[in-house]
């Protein structure tokens, strides 16, 4: 039978298909709740602002801000596009040396880095430190006098920007937990003291205005801001910065009321107004991390039990949720889902999508239109690839679901389903 598409998704035998995989054999094999995700499309996505920066001839570096799905699998993707990557712990920074990353092309990042994480960096010689606070100034220049190691660093501002997006997904305002105010004087202070210690070598500035944005105005006027910011510290100092990092924040698609800009667009609208600076552009580093793994991942679960509520509504639970997928709970997030075995149905129904967790709040859509279903279906959940796996949990001791890699027709496990025996593991007896 030809592959049909269905919403920009391929069925075979009406069977949903990723990346040339059969997802109802996907879930033979590695069984439910799954993440799978089409490494075709984070790729095609690291190749298009690639691409933008290179049409727009600007100096640049992709780092993937490995928060949004950190596993090992996927640094060792990165690596093999080119990329550097942020990290924003301990626990992140060690896997990607485990995955083999170069560690002079990972970014560190956060707003309370102990001494003992700081310490790891500065020993596995990571490329950046993005400093935030004046706290770890104080705790680097004390690591690398006493490593006698020199060690690049950037200095994160807080801009003063709101991003028109959720509260929990804002960064650049001024009241932030993140970064050196700059109206107040502290970004200046924090200069004045890195480009005072020989042991830290001054890159640039950085900025990170927030996470699922659509617009291209927050990002303009951050490129402006960063610029004026500049042209101040320039005057005080005689310092221009050899790289901009402009952070993430890059918004997707989850559902039809979602508008993204493309790559193109975002990138060309910031390199026009950095020229209109009329200054020396310095290297622009972005730091995508929803826009390059959101798009393409998915999850399959197992459709379950069913309540209809006559005159009201209809919940169709599945046997994962909130532990695998906290967002629709935290921030309202809302997703899409197919019925991945019968992807040649028409709906015939709208039911509310409900977890399996002892919460009212696990609703993982609130209404979803679907053909008829019954126990044993699989629900695909699209665009699951950014912020589900690396916030998933174990809330009611319900073990965190496999990930499979797909590619060109083949699949591949990249991370082990957590069984009852690894939930007990750090337990000890009283
Ligand atoms: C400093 C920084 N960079 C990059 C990102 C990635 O954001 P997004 O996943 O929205 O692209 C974040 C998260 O919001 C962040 O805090
Ligand atoms: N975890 C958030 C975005 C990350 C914010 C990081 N600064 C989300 O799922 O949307």
């Amino acid at each position: 039978m030809e592959n049909m598409i269905i919403n920009d998704l391929t069925s075979e035998n009406g069977h949903l298909t990723i990346s040339g995989v059969d997802s109802v054999e996907l879930v033979k094999k590695y069984g439910t709740p799954l993440y799978v995700f089409d490494v075709s499309k984070i790729r095609d996505q690291i190749k298009k602002y690639k691409t933008a920066f290179e049409q727009n001839n600007l100096k640049y570096q992709i780092s993937y801000a490995s928060k949004a799905f950190a596993v090992k699998a996927i640094y060792q993707i990165m690596q093999t596009e080119n990329v550097h990557v942020d990290v924003v712990s301990g626990g992140e920074l060690y896997t990607a040396l485990a995955a083999g990353f170069p560690s002079n092309k990972i970014s560190f990042h956060g707003n309370n880095k102990s001494f003992e994480e700081l310490t790891m960096a500065v020993k596995n010689h990571v490329g950046v430190i993005m400093l935030d606070n004046f706290h770890e100034i104080e705790l680097l220049a004390r690591i690398l006098k006493s490593e006698q190691q020199q060690i690049q660093v950037m200095l994160r501002l807080t801009p003063g920007i709101s991003a028109h997006t959720h509260k929990y997904d804002q960064t650049g305002q001024t009241d932030s937990k993140f970064g050196f105010d700059v109206e107040s004087g502290q970004a200046k202070k924090a200069l004045e003291m890195v480009l005072n210690n020989p042991n830290m070598k001054m890159l640039g500035y950085h900025a990170h205005i927030g996470s699922q944005i659509f617009g291209t105005e927050g990002f303009k006027l951050l490129a402006q801001k960063m610029i004026k910011i500049a042209q101040n510290f320039q005057t005080d100092f005689n310092y221009w910065p050899k790289i901009l990092n402009l952070g993430g924040g890059f918004g997707i698609s989850y559902n039809e009321d979602d508008d993204p800009i493309s790559p193109t667009e975002f990138i060309s609208q910031i390199a026009a107004e950095l020229r209109n600076s009329g200054e020396e552009i310095p290297e622009i580093w972005i730091e995508p991390g929803r826009s390059i793994v959101g798009p393409a991942g998915y999850t399959l679960y197992k459709v379950g039990s069913r309540k209809d509520i006559p005159n009201l509504s209809s919940y169709l639970s599945v046997d994962g949720g909130m532990g695998d997928n906290i967002r629709p709970a935290l921030y309202q997030a809302k997703y899409e889902a197919v019925i991945a075995n019968k992807m040649d149905q028409a709906t015939t129904q709208t039911v509310h999508i409900a977890g399996k967790y002892c919460e009212s709040g696990d609703i993982l859509i609130d209404q979803q239109a679907l053909p008829t279903t019954e126990p044993g279906d699989i629900l695909a959940m699209l665009d699951t690839g950014a912020y589900g796996y690396s916030m998933a949990m174990n809330y009611n001791r319900n073990p965190r679901p496999a990930v499979v890699f797909v590619e060109n027709g083949q699949d591949k496990l990249v991370v082990k389903r957590e069984t009852y025996q690894d939930l007990i593991s750090l337990d000890c007896d009283y």
